[in-house]
C-alpha cells in the first residue's frame, strides 16, 4: 500500500508524453502546445483608438472648452489619413488608426461638435489617452504562448488574431476501457434479481469527452480469469491507456490484477491508502499506462480525477496536470476514522465548501451535484466547521 501522495509522483514518473503532430488551430482545441509559438506580428500592428472620438494633440488642450478645427476622420479598416497639426482634431472611431502627429484621443461624450469645429470639454488630457500602442499586447517576435499550454478558446482567438493557423500540439492518447462484472446489465436490458445497470462506462467516457479525448472504445468481459487476459491483450494493442472498472479487490471473482501479471504488465503500485478507492492498481507494459478502477462508481471517479486524469493531462503535455487545489473554510465539521486520507464528493458554494451527504464509495448521486472534492490526510479525525481544507476543484 502507497500514500496518496507516492502513488501520484509515482504515476507522473512512469508517464511521458505522446509524438507531437502539426494541426490547424480549429483542430487543436483541448490540446497542449509541444513549442512555443512566436507572433509573426505586433499586436496591435498599428496604434489604435480604443473610443469613438477626436484624435488630437494633448497638449493643445490648454483648458476645458478649448476649441479645434475638424481636419478630417478616421475609421477602423482606413489606409490614408488626415495627419493632425497643431490646432486640429481628426473625427475618428473605435478600432481606427490614430493619424500621425496625434497624440490623444478624447472619447466623443467629453466633446461638442459646431460647424467644423469640435470643443473640448476635458482638460487635461493625458498623453497617450485611450490610444492602444503597436505591440502593446504582444510585439512581433515576442513568445505568444509557451509550450505546455492549452488551447483553450482565449489561446484560439489570441493565435488567430495574429494570423496564426496552425499549432504543433502533443497527440492525445487512445484509451481502452474493460468492464468487467457479471452483475452488469448493458442499457435497456430488464431489470433482473441480483443485477445492476452497468454505469461506469458511460461515466468514464463522459470523463475522457471533456478532457478532449474522443478515442475511446470498451470492452466488457465476464468475471472470468482467460475472458479478462484475452480482453485485456487486445486493449493493449490498441491503445496508449487502459482503464479497467472493478475485479481489482481481493475476491474470488476479482481477475484483473491476475490478468495483468499473466500479461507481463510491470505494477507500480497496488492500493493507496485512501478512502476511497483503495484498491486502486497502476501498471505499465512497454509504454503503456494501466490503472484498474475500483468497481464502486464513487471510487472509479475519484480515482479517475486525482491519477488517471493528471496521466492523461500530462501525455498530452500540460505541465499542471493535477486537478487545481485551493484552501477552503469547510462549512459544517465533519468526523471521520483517520486511518486513511479521505476525498469527499463536495461542492464549492460561495466562498466555501460544502461536504455532501452520502460519502460510501457506491453512492455516486452525490457526485452528480459535486463541483469539488475535498482532500482530508490521515493524522486528525475531525474539522471543525470553518477551518480550511484542501479543495480540489473539478475541471468544469
Ligand atoms: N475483503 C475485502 N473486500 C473488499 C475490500 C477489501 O479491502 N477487502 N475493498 C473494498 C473496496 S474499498 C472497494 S472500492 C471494492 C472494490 O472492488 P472491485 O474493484 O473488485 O469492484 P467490484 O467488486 O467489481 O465492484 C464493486 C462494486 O461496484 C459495482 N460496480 C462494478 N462495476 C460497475 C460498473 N461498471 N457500473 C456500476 N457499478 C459497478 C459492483 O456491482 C459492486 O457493487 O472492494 C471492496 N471489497
Ligand atoms: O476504496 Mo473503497 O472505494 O472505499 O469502497
Amino acid at each position: 500500500m502507497v500514500t496518496v501522495n507516492e502513488a501520484k509522483q509515482r504515476i507522473i514518473a512512469n508517464t511521458g508524453t505522446l509524438p507531437a503532430v502539426q494541426m490547424p488551430l480549429s483542430e487543436a482545441i483541448g490540446s497542449y502546445l509541444s513549442e512555443d509559438v512566436i507572433s509573426p506580428i505586433a499586436l496591435p500592428p498599428f496604434r489604435q483608438s480604443s473610443m469613438d472620438g477626436y484624435a488630437i494633440l494633448h497638449s493643445d488642450v490648454s483648458e476645458s472648452g478649448t476649441m479645434l478645427r475638424l481636419a478630417g476622420e478616421s475609421k477602423a479598416g482606413q489606409a490614408d489619413l488626415p495627419v493632425v497639426s497643431a490646432g486640429t482634431a481628426v473625427r475618428i472611431f473605435t478600432g481606427a488608426p490614430v493619424p500621425e502627429g496625434a497624440t490623444a484621443v478624447v472619447m466623443q461624450e467629453n466633446t461638442s461638435l459646431s460647424d467644423r469645429s469640435v470643443q473640448i470639454h476635458e482638460f487635461p488630457v493625458a498623453e497617450g489617452k485611450n490610444v492602444r500602442r503597436a505591440g502593446q499586447q504582444i510585439a512581433q517576435g515576442a513568445v505568444a504562448l509557451r509550450a505546455g499550454a492549452l488551447v483553450s478558446p482565449g489561446a484560439v482567438g489570441f493565435l488567430k488574431g495574429m494570423n496564426v493557423n496552425e499549432v504543433t500540439v502533443y497527440s492525445k492518447p487512445k484509451v481502452g476501457l474493460l468492464v468487467t462484472g457479471d452483475e452488469l446489465l448493458k442499457a435497456g436490458e430488464a431489470l433482473v434479481p441480483g443485477k445492476i445497470y452497468e454505469s461506469n462506462s458511460a461515466m468514464l467516457q463522459a470523463a475522457l469527452a471533456q478532457a478532449g479525448i474522443g478515442d475511446f472504445s470498451i470492452s466488457y468481459a465476464s468475471d472470468d480469469l482467460d475472458a479478462t487476459i484475452a480482453a485485456l491483450e487486445v486493449l493493449l494493442e490498441e491503445h496508449d491507456v487502459i482503464l479497467a472498472s472493478g475485479g481489482i479487490s481481493v475476491g474470488d471473482y476479482d481477475f484483473v490484477g491476475k490478468a495483468l501479471e499473466a500479461l507481463g504488465a510491470e505494477t507500480i503500485f497496488y492500493k493507496v491508502r485512501q478512502k476511497p478507492g483503495k484498491p486502486l492498481l497502476f501498471a505499465k507494459k512497454e509504454e503503456k499506462l494501466i490503472f484498474a478502477l475500483p468497481g464502486n462508481p464513487a471510487s472509479s471517479l475519484v480515482c479517475y480525477y486525482e491519477y488517471v486524469l493528471p496521466a492523461l493531462k500530462k501525455i498530452m503535455g500540460s505541465r499542471e496536470p493535477f486537478l487545481r487545489s485551493v484552501r477552503l473554510p469547510l462549512r459544517d465539521a465533519y468526523r471521520f476514522d483517520g486511518e486513511r486520507d479521505e476525498f469527499l464528493k463536495a461542492r464549492v458554494e460561495g466562498s466555501e465548501v460544502v461536504s455532501l451527504d452520502g460519502q460510501e464509495s457506491f453512492v455516486i448521486g452525490s457526485f452528480a451535484v459535486s463541483n469539488a472534492i475535498i482532500y482530508l490526510p490521515v493524522g486528525q479525525n475531525r474539522v471543525e466547521a470553518g477551518e480550511l481544507v484542501e479543495v480540489h476543484l473539478l475541471p468544469f
